[in-house]
């Protein structure tokens, strides 16, 4: 299917290109042309939530925010959930919750990200568990100011321990269960994982190297002919509390729902979907621009934020 659009999307993109050129053809081909178009970027693949049922999940980060919503929209679907944060009491809260939607189970296990031996145990209590693994989903992040750089290169090792390296070891944990389900890999990105903008330099960091390292393994997953998706989700701004806390005094519009976010970040995992950007719009066309035209983008970037509100210190 994918590779039907893709080669669909080159064909009309070839056959825009003549006709404009040479304007052979142009009152047919045209409009046949923007019909296929719009059928590849528009049509849906389906997604039931009956998928995700018996499933077996890990959420990372799950105990506030776009992780929490994840565990309930799981729960509604019936899934197992294997959730992790560092607060115990918020964690326990959200599992309850989750049974009482309708999990087909629901655990939690606690502590920090920095801890790589944390990772891989979580990793193993699925293994406990369950005896398998259908879906990882990546999605915690350790705590970040958003101010100017202040020069702190501990903050940034620190931080990728928390935000790259965690999921890296997960993955390499968890890989042997995901080849045997033939299951998938959710990596929650950002906006900031994919474009530069300012006053978030070290989570930015963290962000691009996720994209550097799952878009390899991709790859090489491809390659070798195994069954295990990755996607990556790539967000914008979502009215966590966390984000609204950290960023509201400089976004002019309000943030996305974290529950629509969450929806779609499992939606587009169970489709196996490469990538995704939420919200789409605010997400995809900064993308478009950054190949072409990245002075112009920067300074887009710089004027949607009221940058006078952050403190020069
Ligand atoms: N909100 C937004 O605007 C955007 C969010 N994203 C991405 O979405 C994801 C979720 O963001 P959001 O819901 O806003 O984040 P939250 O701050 O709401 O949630 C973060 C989660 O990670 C946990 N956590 C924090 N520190 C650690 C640690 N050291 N070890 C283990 N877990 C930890 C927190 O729980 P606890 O404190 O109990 O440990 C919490 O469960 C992130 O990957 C983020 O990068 C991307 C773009 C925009
Ligand atoms: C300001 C950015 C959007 C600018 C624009 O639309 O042009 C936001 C896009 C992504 C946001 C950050 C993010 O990825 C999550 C972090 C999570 C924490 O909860 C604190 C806030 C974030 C640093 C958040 C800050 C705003 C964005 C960079």
């Amino acid at each position: 299917m994918l590779l039907w659009r893709s080669a669909l999307q080159g064909l009309s993109f070839l056959c825009l290109f003549f006709c404009s050129r040479m304007g052979l053809l142009l009152k047919i081909l045209v409009p046949f042309v923007g019909l296929v178009l719009a059928f590849c970027f528009y049509s849906k693949e389906d997604f039931n939530p009956e998928m995700l049922k018996g499933k077996r999940v890990i959420v990372t980060g799950a105990s506030t925010g776009i992780g929490e919503q994840m565990a309930y929209h799981l729960a509604r679907m019936g899934a197992h959930v294997l959730i992790t944060a560092r607060t115990e009491a918020k964690l326990q809260k959200v599992v309850t919750r989750c049974l009482e939607l309708g999990a087909a189970s629901a655990h939690f296990m606690n502590g920090s990200m920095e801890d790589m031996a944390l990772a891989e145990d979580v990793v193993k209590e699925a293994k406990h568990l369950w005896g398998g693994l259908d879906m990882l989903i990546l999605n915690h992040i350790g705590y970040t100011y958003f101010n100017y750089f202040d020069g702190d290169v501990e903050h940034i090792r620190k931080l990728l321990e928390i935000n790259f390296l965690s999921y890296v070891a997960m993955t390499v944990s968890a890989l042997p269960m995901l080849k045997e389900s033939g299951g998938s890999i959710l990596v929650v990105s950002s906006k900031a994982g994919k474009i530069g903008i300012p006053f978030v330099a070290p989570y930015s960091a963290t962000k691009f190297a996720l994209d550097g390292f799952f878009s390899s393994l991709r790859q090489e997953l491809i390659i070798k002919n195994i069954s295990v998706s990755i996607t990556l989700c790539i967000l914008g701004h979502i009215a966590t509390e966390t984000a609204e806390k950290t960023v509201s005094h400089v976004m002019q519009k309000p943030g996305a729902p974290k529950e629509e976010c969450a929806l779609e970040i499992i939606r587009s995992g169970a489709l196996r979907k490469r990538e995704l950007y939420y919200p789409y719009t605010a997400v995809r066309i900064p993308l478009l621009i950054r190949d072409w035209a990245p002075e112009f983008l920067d300074s887009l970037t710089r004027n949607s934020l009221n940058v006078e509100n952050v403190k020069k210190s």
